[in-house]
């Protein structure tokens, strides 16, 4: 897992750098420019071959149409402190350099005037007002080094009026597209909850303004994996096949963030109220328990776990069975689906390897829970209101660790405290959107609020709210997928950037996800890790089959995605 902060808590780790003498705010600022324009040159290789360094003017040996053209839009904190840097690197670098400055250079915090004044000596500044559509058409790049982590109010419309024309330019499919690369965070995306403060403004037919690149420094922030920020754009530029980039450059502060993040007796350098870590699973697996998916030579089927999935009835229990091939093929020693009798021939036809049972109301399933062997259910996929609401209780009062999914959860929409007052620790909801705002309504509400202030209320909160509230962990799906516990510990699983993976949004790829986890339930993982890792190997079973994807395929791959793993 790796590590991803909120603004409060990367000023912090810069400032306790800056005050420790280790290092000066300045260099800080060099550094970051430094990293946003060795990723641009990462990005697109081609811009790397400008012209050689610049000459001094006036022996100009190449016209200033040839060389590569940069916009730089600068604002008025340390965010525009990194576009002064980056211009003057750009320039170095054989770019002719455009500098648009917002607000007034008098104000500007001292790094950033340092910054500003080494530029006035070599190119011009101009002010936004100057800005037009001509000059924005002219280049090859626009670097937003407007707002970053220091975004607390919506974008005033000059801004804002910019940024939606570059955005539309760069989104348009049929005009010549410069792409933009955003310093840090795109400018009026809040940085802990990755949603627009600006709502209104930067909102075009296409989407929200989003970077080509962004280029952030130190750490990723939590915003970078949630909501509007990792959204989807469409751009002529090298990045167009592969989406949008994230990349983390270090400045020379990364061993206080791991220090800070593995000592708690360091917390307080965050502050109190965000002192709890948020992790990100990303493409690498550094963290999950995955050693424990390999099965020990000396085992046998029933030390690996007995899971059992609750079916639907008649013409409903294809989603049960998606959630129990799920199960089998992350490793459970036995699954077997509990059926109600009228479904009972429609099910035997059609599994394999899975065994099954009669469970028709409360009182057969009971009887089935006293085998103490079955250690894990999952109830919810395809089984119906009424269903639910007679059998979950009796799940729940039988204490197995239990995923509750689909109707499981939406069964309980008028009366959600029903459901919070038997749940138990050993207890996992996975509910998408709509779930969750049926049993969570004002959490959902305050989420759905458009923001006017940053740091703005995002789905980390609402997730870590929904699981105190709940005492169980809660998973909120989505490419953004939000793990968090009562205790406060929370993940991401990010499905972005390199980890995009679209094809997930496919009908019954949810009651898959609920059977991994069930399966990991049943071969002991901890209702968090079981969580983790089950929407970890979900996004990575998608991306291994790639286009195409339907539910089916998702526990079919999953032997491919454990290979890999070297299981
Ligand atoms: N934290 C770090 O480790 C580093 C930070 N650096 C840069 O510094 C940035 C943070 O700098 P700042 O804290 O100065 O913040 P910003 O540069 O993001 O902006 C803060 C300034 O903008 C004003 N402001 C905020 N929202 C506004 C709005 N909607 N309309 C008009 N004005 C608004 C604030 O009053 C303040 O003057 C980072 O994003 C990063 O780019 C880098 O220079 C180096 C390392
Ligand atoms: N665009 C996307 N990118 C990545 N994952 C996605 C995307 N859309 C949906 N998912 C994932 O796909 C699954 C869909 O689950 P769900 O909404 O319950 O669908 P269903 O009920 O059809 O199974 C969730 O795990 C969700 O996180
Ligand atoms: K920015």
């Amino acid at each position: 897992m790796t590590e991803i902060l909120t603004a409060a808590q990367m000023r912090a780790i810069e400032l306790a750098a800056i005050e420790s003498g280790e290092v000066t705010g300045l260099e800080l600022m060099e550094r970051a420019g430094r990293g946003v324009v060795d990723a641009i040159f990462d990005a697109w290789p081609d811009f790397k071959t400008a012209r050689g360094p610049a000459p001094e003017p006036p022996k100009y040996f190449w016209q200033d149409e040839d060389a590569y053209k940069a916009i730089v839009l600068c604002g008025p904190g340390n965010n525009g402190g990194d576009g002064f840097v980056v211009a003057r690197l750009l320039r170095d670098a054989g770019w002719v350099v455009e500098v648009f400055l917002y607000g007034d250079a008098g104000q500007l915090p001292p790094d950033a005037k340092t910054n500003y004044q080494r530029w006035s000596e070599i190119g011009a500044i101009r002010a936004f007002a100057d800005i037009s559509e001509e000059i924005l058409n002219g280049a090859s790049l626009t670097i937003d080094a407007i707002f970053g982590t220091g975004l607390t109010r919506p974008l005033p419309d000059e801004i804002g009026n910019v940024l939606q024309f570059v955005s539309v330019q760069a989104n348009s499919r049929s005009k010549v597209r410069p792409p933009i690369v955003a310093v840090d965070v795109p400018s009026g995306i809040d940085a802990d909850s990755g949603r627009p403060i600006s709502h209104s403004v930067i909102e075009n037919d296409e989407g929200y303004y989003t970077p080509a690149l962004t280029v952030t420094f130190g750490a990723a922030k939590v915003g970078h994996f949630l909501d509007t920020c990792t959204s989807d754009y469409s751009c002529n530029s090298v990045s167009d096949r592969r989406g949008p980039s994230l990349v983390v450059k270090p400045i020379g502060v990364e061993h206080r963030i791991e220090v800070a993040a593995g000592n708690s007796r360091i917390v307080d350098l965050f502050e109190p109220d965000k002192a709890r870590h948020i992790d990100l699973l990303g493409r690498s697996s550094v963290g999950l328990n995955l050693l424990f998916l390999s099965k020990d030579r000396g085992g046998h089927k029933f030390s690996h776990g007995h899971a059992l999935v609750l079916t639907g009835g008649f013409g409903k229990t294809g989603a049960a069975r998606l959630a129990a091939r799920g199960a089998l093929r992350v490793g459970a020693g036995l699954v077997t689906l509990g059926v109600p009798p009228n479904a009972q021939m429609e099910v035997a036809s059609q599994i394999a390897g899975l065994m099954m049972t009669r469970v028709q109301g409360g009182e057969a399933l009971a009887e089935t829970l006293t085998d103490a062997r079955l250690n894990a259910v999952c109830v919810g996929p395809g089984f119906g209101h009424e269903r639910a609401r007679a059998l979950v209780p009796v799940v729940l009062s039988n204490k197995r660790a239990t995923v509750l999914d689909a109707d499981a959860l939406s069964a309980f929409a008028n009366a959600p405290e029903e459901l919070f007052e038997t749940l138990h620790e050993n207890c996992i909801l996975t509910p998408h959107k709509g779930e969750f705002a049926r049993l969570f309504p004002d959490l959902a509400n305050r989420l759905a609020e458009v923001p006017t202030r940053g740091p703005a209320y995002s789905k980390v909160d609402a997730t870590r709210e929904a699981a105190a509230r709940a005492g169980c962990v809660v998973l909120f799906k989505g490419p953004d997928t939000v793990i968090a516990a009562p205790d406060g510990k929370c993940s991401i699983n990010s499905a972005h950037y390199e980890r995009s993976a679209p094809w997930l949004a496919t009908a019954g790829s949810g009651d898959v996800l609920a059977g991994f986890i069930t399966g990991l339930l049943a071969r002991g993982f901890s209702a968090m890790d079981a969580a983790e890792t089950g929407a970890w190997l979900h996004v990575e079973c998608a991306i291994a089959f790639g286009p195409g994807l339907i539910a089916e395929d998702l526990p079919e791959i999953l032997p491919k995605v454990f290979c890999e793993l070297g299981l």
